[in-house]
């Protein structure tokens, strides 16, 4: 119930098994404080008399398993509270997780098993979430972190991101790995997943997290599947090669968001789709796979993978808010912006100090550096057609002219090379010295080492202008353009 109180500050009371669920506008601002009783978003818990910051834009819930009261300060376009909640049943595949986890580290250990439990398979979970838009997948996984993290093990499982629309810890367009040590905050769509040391690793404290990331550069999956499944596969590899030498690690587990693309939808062809859920559960060597509020897709992969692996439904949150085309692109502005210049959200009135999940705000201005460099001086490359239209898009039978995984050299000297404003991923340096292999065909598999946005072409003088979240030299590195543009 919401009761009048000083200038746009209300209290809610929440009854157990409740949450409060909020949307917020373009430049506003929410400040939750829990007063008494426990309360969590997402899974991550929140600290007592402490304001909780939520950005721009923001669509959340604060809930509670046994009751609590919370402070909120600002004005949502929306809120209510929700006696429906699906957390009774994440809570319980949340808890099948930890005994699956707990086996595999007894098994590692060689500690000793209880009778009941000696015919048990010792795997760690290894979960695929799959849905429709707006189903939900990004906060299912981040509540199964969230509840992982904070469990008696403190678990710290590999958080992968295969959704290019959603910039996980890196940019839009960027496939992510990253474990997870400390609760996932819930602040704002610029950073899904919260603070990560992708921009600057000394401006962010305890949260810091340094993901591994490929660059796909496209928000759509189904725009170049083949290099999207390559992709998959590289950071399959990297997990596997991480896992075998972190063994402790490796019993954590890891959890795998997706685009809804994976699940269905228009222009996404039921080949494709299969072909990168394949990819996806042999690379990440998936063993659960959970469907969310989609009966049909469920029984195609009960039909595809029973006899494998584990297939469950779960239900879809009522809460989940159908984010559109125009929302999902200033998300990705926000998301290029706050790589850049850092998280800056003014508080509500009434608010002087606040936290944005664990960092207080200061720690979030980071400063970009601008400089002017010669075209020779980066090797820039885009994957595939210039202008690629997605495979369904082609008449039947049509080929493309270059291949989709085929790495095009660009000249920024000849006009039309739509580098201006472009967002560039800047790769890691080559470690293979093996001749035998291209080196066009080596640039796919290069992680990513930052990203930097082309802000002016100089053509008569051969040079551009560079913005990079720091000063480092990137000369004779290479980089690969997408189709982002960065918006002032
Ligand atoms: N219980 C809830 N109450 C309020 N907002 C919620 C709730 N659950 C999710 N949301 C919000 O709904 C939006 C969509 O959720 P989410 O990103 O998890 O869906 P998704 O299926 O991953 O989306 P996509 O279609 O991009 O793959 C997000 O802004 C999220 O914060």
């Amino acid at each position: 119930m919401a009761s009048e109180g000083p200038v746009e500050t209300r209290e809610w009371t929440l009854d157990p098994e409740t949450e409060y669920r909020f949307e917020l506008d373009p430049g506003t601002s929410l400040a939750v404080k829990l007063i008494r009783g426990h309360a969590e978003v997402f899974g991550a818990e929140l600290a007592a008399n402490k304001p909780y910051l939520f950005g721009s834009e923001c669509k959340a819930a604060i809930f509670t398993w046994r009751g609590c009261t919370i402070e909120v300060t600002g004005q949502p376009s929306t809120e209510y509270v929700s006696e429906e909640t699906p957390m009774a049943a994440y809570a319980n595949l949340h808890m099948a997780f930890e005994q699956m986890r707990v086996r595999a580290l007894r098994d590692l250990r060689g500690s000793p098993v209880p009778e009941y439990e000696r015919e048990k398979p010792t795997d760690p979970p290894r979960v695929l979430v799959l849905g429709p838009e707006n189903s939900g997948k990004t906060t299912v996984c981040k509540i199964l972190i969230n509840y992982a993290v904070r469990a008696g093990q403190r678990w710290s499982p590999l958080l992968i991101n295969t959704d290019t629309s959603e910039g996980g810890w890196a940019a839009p367009g960027a496939l992510s790995a990253a474990p997870v040590h400390s609760p996932l905050p819930t602040c704002s769509p610029a950073s899904p997943l919260g603070s990560a040391a992708t921009s600057a690793p000394t401006a962010l404290s305890s949260n810091a997290l340094l993901p591994l990331a490929y660059w796909y550069g496209h928000a759509e999956s189904k725009r170049n599947p083949l290099l999207m499944e390559r992709i998959i596969r590289n950071l399959g590899e990297n997990v596997t090669d991480k896992f075998q030498v972190d063994l402790e690690g490796r019993t954590a587990g890891l959890i795998v968001d997706t685009p809804s693309s994976f699940a269905a939808g228009p222009g996404s062809s039921s080949d494709d789709r299969h072909r990168l859920i394949k990819a996806c559960v042999d690379a990440f060597k998936i063993n659960v796979i959970l469907v969310v509020g989609h009966e049909k897709l469920n029984v195609e992969m009960q039909r595809a993978y029973s006899s494998l692996l584990t297939v469950v439904k779960i239900p879809k949150s009522g809460g989940v808010v159908e984010l559109d085309h125009l929302y999902r692109e200033r998300v990705h502005n926000y998301q290029l912006h706050t790589y850049m210049y850092g998280q800056i959200i003014p508080p509500p009135a009434g608010i002087s100090s606040a936290s944005l999940g664990g960092e207080t705000l200061s720690d979030l201005v980071l400063s970009p550096s601008s400089t002017v460099i010669n075209f020779g001086d980066l090797s820039i490359f885009r994957i595939g057609a210039e202008t690629m239209a997605p495979s369904s898009a082609l008449p039947i039978g049509a080929a493309r002219a270059v291949s989709e995984t085929q790495a095009v050299p660009i000249d920024p000297s000849q006009p039309g090379s739509g580098l201006l404003n472009a967002v560039l991923a800047v790769l890691a340096p080559p470690v293979n010295t093996d001749e035998s292999e291209r080196y066009d065909e080596e640039i796919l598999d290069l992680p990513i080492s930052g990203f930097i946005i082309v802000t002016n072409l100089d053509i008569p003088h051969r040079k551009m202008t560079i913005l990079a979240p720091n000063q480092g030299s990137i000369v004779g590195r290479t980089a690969v353009v997408g189709s982002f543009e960065w918006q002032e």
